[in-house]
């Protein structure tokens, strides 16, 4: 589904992605687990198509991000860290909008908002200007946004920052749900090892490099601690550790 080969990214002298290779598989969910300054933006920026590499090939789908952007980025939905939705507007509104864009049909729109915001719990908010939800409903309406155009690759940069638990949960649960539904691919950034943990997939980036890829308990026992969590800070924190 996605597939990255030799990506390298600067800013200046500072290499934030340095040739990284990654290839995900269709119906998998992946956290990318990085400490502050890992590269993991850098790295959906690059993915959106917001920032070109300065090297290295990306597909989408077997598309090209190159040279067939338009086509690679509709399979793609994406929740940014900063929210990025309009605050005047209305939760349906918002979502009209994304909808439009994308070319979805009035009636199919309307009842993928319906359905997507009912699932969510956050029905009874479709009239209300999104300034009025809390950050959790705010973070809701993001996701049911990158799932309106049914995205192959989904990428999520840090969604749950700043969310309850209960939030957070429900969030996660939503995305178990469209991975098992439609087998869609998950792209999961965060620094929070509890979540990695539960994901099928964990890959542990640090200084622009993969430092661990497989599972939450082959990752724990390649960085060499009994938990995860001891695992990551003592791989991320050492600095002479360098790609696996
Ligand atoms: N616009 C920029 N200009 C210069 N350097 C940048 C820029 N954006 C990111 N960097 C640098 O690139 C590296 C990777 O940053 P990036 O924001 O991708 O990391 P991150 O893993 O998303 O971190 P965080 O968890 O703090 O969001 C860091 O060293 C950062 O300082």
């Amino acid at each position: 589904m996605l597939r990255i080969h030799g990506l390298v990214k600067r800013y200046g002298a500072r290499t934030a992605l340095d040739a990284l290779d990654l290839e995900l598989p269709t119906g998998q969910w992946v956290a990318l687990l990085g400490p502050n300054g890992a590269g993991k933006s850098t790295l959906f920026q690059v993915l959106t198509g917001l920032f070109a590499a300065d090297a290295g090939d990306v597909t989408v789908d077997r598309l090209s991000l190159r040279t067939q952007a338009t086509q690679a980025l509709r399979h793609i939905g994406v929740v940014f860290q900063q929210m990025s939705l309009d605050l005047d507007l209305s939760v349906r509104r918002n979502l009209q909008f994304h909808a439009d864009l994308h070319g979805l049909p009035r009636a199919v729109a309307a009842e993928r908002i319906a359905e997507g915001c009912a699932a969510l719990g956050i029905a009874g908010d479709l009239s209300r200007p999104v300034r009025e939800l809390s950050g959790g409903n705010r973070r809701k309406v993001e996701l049911v946004r990158a799932l309106l155009h049914r995205p192959k690759l989904l990428l999520m940069d840090e969604p749950t920052v700043g969310l309850d638990p209960k939030s957070r949960r429900d969030l996660l649960a939503a995305i178990r749900a469209d991975v098992a539904a439609r087998g869609s691919t998950v792209l999961w950034a965060t620094h929070l090892v509890e979540e990695a943990e539960a994901a099928d997939r964990v890959l542990v980036l640090h200084r622009g490099r993969l430092l661990a890829d497989g599972t939450p308990a082959d990752v724990t026992a390649a960085l060499g601690g009994a938990k995860l969590e001891q695992a990551f800070i003592h791989a991320t924190t050492s600095p002479e550790k360098t790609a696996a």
